[in-house]
């Protein structure tokens, strides 16, 4: 029976090395498979094709893809190895479809062959195996080899090599050419090129601006390789501190990373240094930690300075600029330096004034590019080192339904905190401008918006301590987000201090709190009631013509604030398991979200 031809076509073969020496070069071949062999011949315009080699099918043992990091050096990006005997073939399609189809029908032709149990996923290259690093050729293989599995299942590297970024946190465009972000979305990389804003594509195809620090490149799930030194950061904080590092503002805060591919290590560096427009500009650099092929010393960073460790690469340009923008001069560690976030005075701008509260006058301004509010701490009020203490744990605390903290600007009086911008001002006052004019969906909307920031709070076991319609902040497109917790601990006024005092938030408070100052999630959640008591009124104040004396009194005797008009019963129902008495018996803000969220949906 003549043999049936099942694919033909152009591709480039690679020479196999015969000896480690030779040069291995590319040459396109017009492959032909057939349900016998697996033939490539030369074609000569003019001439007759020359067979250049041909495979029986028996032979073969393993038909894949190969995944490779390595830039492709021929036009034909997209290669699969065919190892028989003893032999690895390696042939590049000019597309991944095609690509596909080859793999699939020799994995189908060779299914009942003496196949190789494990396979090596990517090239035999300089000696080496690039997956497992084994030196032995026929070494066996690192990766389970699945004969009838189809290669389209597995992961295929995109070629050019594409870079995804996570969302860090979301954002709302600011103008036409910007694109929205959703926290923890994925994103391809576009360009990269302005120190602030990157261009990102979403997965729908839409291309837009975002601003760079809110963005983070997406980094293989892995170990930290170089544990115990301060410079290197897993990717569990990696998120974080990338963005960190942006913000810190020090010449030559670095750090080092894996990247997405094992084994790849990034070293981000910030720098003041004037760009090639001559102008200051600040910005985070990265390098890739790159490795030559042979010899002992084998790691190197912008130019060819050996070394046989990362550690000892790092300790080098620590002292060494050699071809970088700058010397390494500050590691961005876990879990100090970084959470200083000192913004320079110099890149600030001041507008005019949003508002003022407790610790003094509040101003719109403008930093990096962003729209922020800028609280000037009036002095006197705030205890200002346990503030800067603690902003390094506030800083950590990242939420979409937080007002994020951007940075501190203490090195001038008034120090000055960066936040988040919202259009939209505090919730309280938001209500009542729009009373009458809310629905009873919007409402639902807003407590599981703050339902939703506190149990992250709750998680991250902060608590806020003045949780109320007045610490909350509404976003330009209508989110409200928690705002100033924890800050009340700073406060230095005995007025708001005290439980006795006038200033002190007895109408949000729990019992446990005004009785004896005990603060806990379980005080949050009595305040929360008390919240969505504010936002079903529409902003009214509760218990409005009581003295916080009477409010104490009535509280003692069991008495509890009445159902809002516009709340339904399962709504005020959470209000009143808010306000138990015993912290025990109230909820959760886990519960809470999630019986918000389940009215939220009906
Ligand atoms: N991030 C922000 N974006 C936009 N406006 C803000 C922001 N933060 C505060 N404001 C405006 O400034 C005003 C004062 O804010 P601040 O948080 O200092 O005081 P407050 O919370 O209203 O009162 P208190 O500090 O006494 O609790 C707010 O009412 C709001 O209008
Ligand atoms: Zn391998």
């Amino acid at each position: 029976m003549y043999p049936r031809v099942i694919l033909k076509g152009t591709m480039i073969k690679k020479s196999q090395q015969k000896k480690r020496t030779s040069p291995c070069n590319y040459k396109e071949r017009f492959f032909m498979l057939d349900t016998k062999e697996l033939k490539y011949s030369e074609r000569r315009p003019g001439k007759k094709p020359m067979m250049k080699g041909c495979i029986e099918l028996s032979r073969i043992k393993c038909a894949e893809i190969v995944c490779s990091d390595v830039p492709i050096p021929c036009i034909y990006k997209y290669p699969f190895q065919v190892f028989y005997d003893n032999y690895y073939l390696y042939i590049f399609a000019p597309d991944n479809d095609c690509r596909q189809k080859w793999v699939r029908a020799l994995k189908e032709e060779t299914k009942h062959n003496n196949l190789v149990p494990k396979y090596h996923p990517n090239f035999w290259m300089d000696g080496k195996w690039r997956c497992c690093q084994q030196t032995e050729k026929l070494a066996t293989g690192c990766h389970v080899y699945d004969p009838v599995g189809y290669a389209s299942k597995k992961p295929l590297p995109e070629l050019p090599a594409e870079e995804t970024v996570i969302a860090l946190q979301d954002y709302v465009p600011q103008g036409d050419d910007d694109l929205p972000l959703q926290k923890d979305q994925e994103y391809l990389l576009i360009k990269s090129s302005h120190p602030e804003w990157w261009s990102v594509q979403d997965n729908l195809g839409n291309v837009g601006f975002v601003p760079r620090a809110y963005v983070v490149e997406k980094l293989v799930n892995n170990l930290e390789r170089f544990e115990g030194h301060i410079w290197f950061c897993s990717v569990v904080v990696v998120h974080f501190l990338s963005f960190c590092l942006s913000l810190q503002g020090k010449e030559g805060a670095f750090m080092v990373r894996e990247s997405r591919q094992r084994g790849v290590y990034t070293v981000s560096v910030f720098t003041k240094a004037a760009g090639s427009n001559g102008e200051k500009n600040p910005r985070v650099k990265h390098y890739l930690i790159r490795q030559t092929d042979t010899g002992e010393n084998t790691f190197y960073l912008a130019e060819k300075y050996l070394f046989s460790t990362i550690p000892e690469l790092i300790l080098y340009h620590q002292h060494n600029a050699a071809g970088l923008i700058t010397r390494l001069r500050h590691p961005v560690s876990q879990d100090g330096n970084c959470y200083q976030w000192e913004v320079e005075p110099e890149e600030l701008n001041l507008g005019q004034e949003l508002g003022s509260g407790q610790f003094g006058l509040v101003l719109e301004g403008r930093w990096r590019g962003r729209k922020v509010a800028v609280k000037m701490i009036k002095e006197e009020c705030m205890s200002e080192e346990e503030f800067k203490e603690e902003a390094r744990v506030m800083m950590k605390l990242s939420h979409s339904k937080l007002v994020q903290l951007f940075g501190i600007c203490s090195q001038h009086s008034p120090m000055c905190l960066l936040f988040e911008f919202m259009e939209n001002g505090c919730l309280s006052d938001y209500l009542r401008t729009r009373k009458g004019r809310l629905s009873p969906d919007l409402m639902l909307g807003m407590c599981l918006d703050v339902s939703e920031g506190m149990a992250y709070l709750e998680s991250s076991g902060f608590i806020h301590r003045d949780l109320a319609a007045r610490n909350c902040l509404v976003s330009k497109n209508n989110e409200v987000k928690v705002s100033d917790f924890g800050m009340t601990r700073f406060v230095l006024d005995d007025q708001y201090t005290s439980s006795q005092c006038s200033k002190f938030p007895v109408k949000w408070s729990a019992p446990e709190v005004i009785r004896y100052c005990k603060f806990s999630s379980k005080s949050d959640v009595w305040s929360f009631g008390v919240l969505m008591w504010e936002v079903y009124n529409e902003g009214r104040l509760p218990y409005e013509n009581r003295s916080n004396t009477e409010v104490v009194e009535s509280l003692n005797s069991g008495l509890r604030l009445l159902k809002p008009r516009l709340a339904p019963d399962a709504v005020y129902l959470l209000m009143e398991w808010c306000w138990k008495e015993k912290p025990d018996d109230r909820p959760t803000f886990a519960q809470l979200l999630h019986e918000l969220a389940s009215l939220y949906s009906l």
